[in-house]
């Protein structure tokens, strides 16, 4: 038995009114000047300058950085470094869905540990704690403002690097679901399908203890009991505030026992065209997990059964292919494209894509280590 390392933000506030509370205590905390990071979307919908009106009536200046893209690139950090440097900025504040989260860690990674971003691709590479990052969320989601991961886009590579680093863990995370009512339905999909991937590849990992399975197995009853009511309505806020927990305990999970496969590749997709993280999950998952059930089928059935499934007297390979049927059901039902075709991903790639794959640091903890050929059959499966 080896000894399980846990890790997440010391506080993490989550629930109506999680906002103000996090304002409060920022407020206690002697920060004088915060970069704010987020997106322009966030900044239309009137969130980055409520943040700084909150913070200014508590005597804390803000600059707001906007720059964030979905799949936040290398170029996107340099930007905001910049701007961090330019206002000597003393801590940092993310305020949108995993792009904002993963480049204000970049940000803050480089801003304490200096060189570039590029340098801290792989596991735990720096050497100094990243500057103090308060994370607050708007989606449900990546989780991102509780974990130790940046997943950030070279532009010149268009590869999504894992930049796997217990630095880049926030301070203080916030989950208000009064945020994540303006989500539309294909965000609130999305992100919702990205949560169940991190439960379901949590769950089925090689590094998965007792404190991962209890998060993920929760994770995912809520998100079958609560993400197509928030898709099907946005306002229910009781969906909202399940899905807002649901997302925190898959993060938990991952966050501990790290991915698979799904994510492997689904950030080879992210990179190479650009698209949205949590529908290239929710597109492999089936398909990953049908190839995981030669070693995982016992677990693959638990999954079922916490989605909902009669598993009672079934093998545990019948099991698990219910659990598959399960997930491409919930899928649909959330309008999930059916294939990779209907994204415009090209066959020809695969090949590219499944080396790319393979080198990606979430892989490491698949239930199968798949050969190159598996990899590309996989994306095939998927098409
Ligand atoms: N670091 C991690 O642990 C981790 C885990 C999973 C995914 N990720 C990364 O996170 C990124 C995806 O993040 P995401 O799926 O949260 O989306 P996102 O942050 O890319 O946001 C997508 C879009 O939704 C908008 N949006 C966000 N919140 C909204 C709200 N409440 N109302 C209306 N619009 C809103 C944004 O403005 C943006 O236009 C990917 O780059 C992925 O690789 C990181
Ligand atoms: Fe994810």
């Amino acid at each position: 038995m080896s000894t399980a390392t846990f890790f997440m933000p010391s506080v993490n506030l989550i629930g109506d009114g999680a906002l103000e509370q996090a304002v409060n205590q920022v407020s206690e905390s002697g920060f004088r000047h915060a970069l704010i990071v987020t997106d322009t979307p966030l900044v239309e919908l009137g969130y980055a300058g409520q943040l700084q009106q909150a913070l200014a009536a508590r005597d804390i200046q803000a600059s707001v950085f906007d720059g964030v893209q979905a799949n936040p690139t290398t170029g996107n950090v340099e930007a905001g470094l910049a701007l961090l440097k330019q206002r000597q900025c003393d801590f940092v504040i993310s305020l949108g869905g995993g792009s904002p989260h993963d480049c204000a860690k970049a940000i803050a990674l480089v801003a304490s540990n200096g060189g570039d971003i590029r340098d801290y691709e792989g596991v735990d590479k720096s050497a100094k704690a990243q500057l103090p990052l308060v994370a607050i969320n708007t989606t449900a989601g990546t989780a991102s403002e509780i974990t130790r991961f940046c997943i950030i886009t070279d532009e010149h590579t268009h590869i999504k690097m894992a930049i796997v680093d217990k630095h880049v863990t926030p301070v203080l995370s916030v989950n208000d679901p009064g945020l994540m009512k303006n989500m539309p339905a294909s965000l609130t999909a999305a992100t919702g399908m990205d949560a169940l991937t991190h439960a379901v590849e949590a769950y089925v990992s090689t590094a998965a203890n007792p404190i991962t399975d209890a998060c993920a197995i929760k994770a995912i009853t809520l998100i079958s009991q609560n993400l197509a009511r928030a898709v099907a309505n946005g306002a229910d806020m009781e969906a909202r505030n399940n899905m807002a927990y649901a997302q925190l305990l898959a993060g938990m999970a991952f966050n501990n026992a790290s991915l698979g496969y799904v994510h492997a590749m689904a950030h080879q997709l992210g990179g190479f065209y650009d698209l949205p993280h949590g529908v290239c999950n929710a597109v492999l998952l089936p398909h990953v997990q049908r190839f995981n059930s030669r070693a995982a089928a016992a677990r693959l059935a638990e999954v079922a059964a916490a989605l909902g499934e009669e598993v009672q007297g079934l093998t545990e390979q019948q099991g698990a292919d219910r659990c598959i049927a399960a997930i491409e059901r919930l899928a649909r039902e959330v309008g999930i494209p059916a294939g990779l075709r209907a994204l415009k991903v090209k066959e020809e790639d695969f090949a590219e894509l499944a080396r790319n794959a393979m080198k990606d640091a979430c892989g490491l903890t698949n239930p199968v280590q798949p050969s190159h050929e598996d990899v590309v059959e996989i994306f095939r499966a998927a098409y």
